[in-house]
Order: C-alpha cells, then structure tokens, then sequence
C-alpha cells in the first residue's frame, strides 16, 4: 500500500505533526482520510514510539462510534494513516455554527459516548480526551472518537489555552491526584454541558481561574435545560469520582430513554 493507491484530495484538517486529506482509494472507490505525518518532525518531536503505541491501541479498537485507523504504511518522506472518513466532519464546527444543539440531538450523542466509553473502558483504556474537538460526525449523525490526541489542532477560534483545554480536565487530575477510568464520567458531563449551552461549565478567560472552579465545581445550570438534563449533568459532574453516575446508568437515564431511536 502507498499513495499511488490513492486519488489525494483537499486537506480536511491540519495538525502538529501533518495534515488530513479526503481521498479515494483507486481500486475499491473507498472514500478515506489521510493523516500524513512528516517523519522528519516526528523524530525531531522524538514521537516515533508513542505513536507506534497508539497505532496499537487504535488498531484493535473496533466500535461504531470510535473512529476506525483503517491501516498505515510509509514512504521516507511520510508515515500516512488511513483513518475513516466522516462525512459531516467536526462536532465543534456544529457548535460553533449552532450556537448550542438541542436536547434530542445531545441525549443521542450522550448516548453514543457512553456505548463506546464503556467499550474503551473495558479494554481498560482511559481518558480519551473526549472533547468536541476530538468528535467527528459522520453520514447518520453519528458521533465518532477520534483520539487526535497526536495532532494538537492549530489555535482554532474556540481554545486559546497553550495545552489545549482544560475545561475537560476533572478536580482529581487538577489536583495532581492519581485517576481512573472514572475521569471519563466527568469529561461526558463536561460535553453534555458544552454541547447544550454552547459553553464549558468551568470555562474562564484564564486557567488559574478554570481550574479553582473546576476544584470547587463551581457552575451554573441555564434555566432552558429540561429537568432531565441538569440531573444527568449533576450527577457526572461529581467532584468524589466514585459518586459519578456509571456508564450503564447513564444510558438508563430518563433523559437518554427518552430520545432513544
Ligand atoms: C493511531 C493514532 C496515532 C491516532 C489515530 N487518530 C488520529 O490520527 C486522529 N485523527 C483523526 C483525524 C481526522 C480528521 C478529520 C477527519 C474527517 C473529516 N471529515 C470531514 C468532512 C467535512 C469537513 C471536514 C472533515 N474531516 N474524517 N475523518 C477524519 C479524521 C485527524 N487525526
């Protein structure tokens, strides 16, 4: 497999180490995203290794809602993922054309989150820094993972944090605590949140001020949330991780039932 497989197309995204590209695999007419990482900065970044490793995660994690790493192979100039393609592209882009999205919209993303949250957490992989800018939308709406945690997006208009944001990051990790796989629990309400009002709970100009409210969990909830809402958002954004609502009670929330297909 090399480019020459390959009709390349316009760039879809750009990140720290290369750029994605839509493209059609010429035999099969597959449509497909290319990351093309430049080897050259990757052994500048000393980054081989790790992306070595996280080609092995992503390789073995098959769900509907995980962006899928189709395959990869390199010439000497680039290492190229073959990543699927969404077709409505980035979560974030919605919010930051919509504003907020509605209920019905959310509680089916939520749900979404939680089946392949539940799956990543029983291959015990964790904090997949699940954000909007790391969600793709695809042909159904549905929502897809992808662990861009490689490519750390050029300052996009939305987070001007040096190291991305921290409006995900739960008091535990703030606090320099160890964490568990219950970190997700809190991000999930975190997203829940953003993607209902349009704004992170915690989000402040500045991070010394994110992270006391984030430690204090200090937020409010807008009065156009239905009752259901504000109780699933309440009960992940716990500060003790124990008490944070389960995966599996959260797709039993009457807030999730409600909207199910
Ligand atoms: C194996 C390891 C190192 C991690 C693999 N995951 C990534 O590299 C994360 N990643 C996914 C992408 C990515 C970016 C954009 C898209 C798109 C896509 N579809 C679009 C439609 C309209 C506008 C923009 C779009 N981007 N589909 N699939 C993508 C995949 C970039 N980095």
């Amino acid at each position: 497999m090399s480019l020459k497989n390959f009709d390349v197309g316009r760039g879809i995204g750009k990140g720290q180490f290369g750029r994605v590209f839509i493209a059609r695999e010429k035999t099969s007419g597959y449509i497909v995203a290319l990351k093309m990482l430049s080897i050259e900065e990757l052994i500048k970044a000393n980054a081989e290794r790790q992306l070595r490793r996280e080609v092995e995660i992503q390789a073995n994690l098959r769900h509907p809602n995980i962006l899928r790493l189709l395959g990869h192979f390199h010439d000497n100039i680039f290492f190229v993922l073959i990543l699927e393609y969404a077709a409505k592209g980035e979560l974030y882009k919605q919010l930051v054309k919509y504003g907020r999205l509605k209920e019905k919209k959310v509680s089916r993303y939520i749900a979404q989150m939680a089946e392949a949250l539940s799956y990543i957490h029983k291959k015990h992989v964790i904090h997949r820094d699940i954000k909007p800018e790391n969600l793709l939308i695809d042909l159904n709406d549905e929502i897809k993972i992808a662990d861009f945690g490689w490519s750390v997006h050029t300052p996009s208009q939305r987070r001007k944090t040096f190291c991305g944001t921290l409006d995900y990051i739960p008091p535990e990790m703030i606090e320099g605590k160890e964490h568990d796989e219950k970190v997700d629990l809190w991000s999930l309400g975190v997203l829940c949140y953003e993607l209902l009002t349009g704004t992170a709970p915690f989000e402040e100009p500045g991070n010394t001020a994110t992270y006391k409210r984030i430690a204090k969990v200090e937020f409010t909830l807008p009065d156009h949330l239905s009752y259901d809402a504000r109780d699933l958002i309440n009960s992940l954004l716990q500060r003790d991780p124990k008490r944070r609502l389960p995966l599996k009670d959260v797709l039993k929330h009457p807030w999730i039932r409600k909207y199910k297909k």
